[in-house]
């Protein structure tokens, strides 16, 4: 799975560069700009949101699934808009790994 995040990344920074926006939706959204961008994290998070509640009340997890891949595209996509990608956030997270968060929390409001 590590290995599609890498493909994605790798198609998402082709149609950055030289993609058609007549031909891809990629493109097209790097063409309209990061508030465009954003503002489709923001919806998809939203629908994401909306799903999970529907996913509790009716025990069928695929839209609340569906919703988060469109989360997950859309994020890449902005991430690719300002130069970075999955991999740049699989090591944050690689960082954090076994780190409570909790502790995190606590090393935090210590620095404060
Ligand atoms: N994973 C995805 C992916 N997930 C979702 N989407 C698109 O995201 C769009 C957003 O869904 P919406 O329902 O909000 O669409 P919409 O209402 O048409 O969008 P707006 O008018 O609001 O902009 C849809 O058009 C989906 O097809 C994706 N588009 C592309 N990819 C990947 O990106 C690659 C490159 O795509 P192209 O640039 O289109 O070739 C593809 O091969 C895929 O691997």
């Amino acid at each position: 799975m590590r290995d599609l995040l890498r493909q994605l990344d790798t198609v998402l920074e082709d149609r950055k560069g030289e993609g058609d926006a007549q031909q891809s939706y990629v493109a097209s959204l790097h063409e309209k700009g990061l508030n465009k961008i954003l503002e489709k994290v923001g919806e998809e998070a939203t629908e994401a949101i909306l799903a999970a509640k529907d996913a509790q009340t009716s025990g069928d997890n695929r839209d609340m699934i569906a919703e988060t891949a469109d989360l997950w595209f859309h994020s890449l996509v902005m991430l690719s808009h300002l130069g970075a990608n999955s991999q740049d956030v699989l090591r944050e997270l690689g960082r954090r790994f076994g780190l409570s968060g909790l502790e995190e929390k606590a090393a935090r409001s210590n620095e404060d």
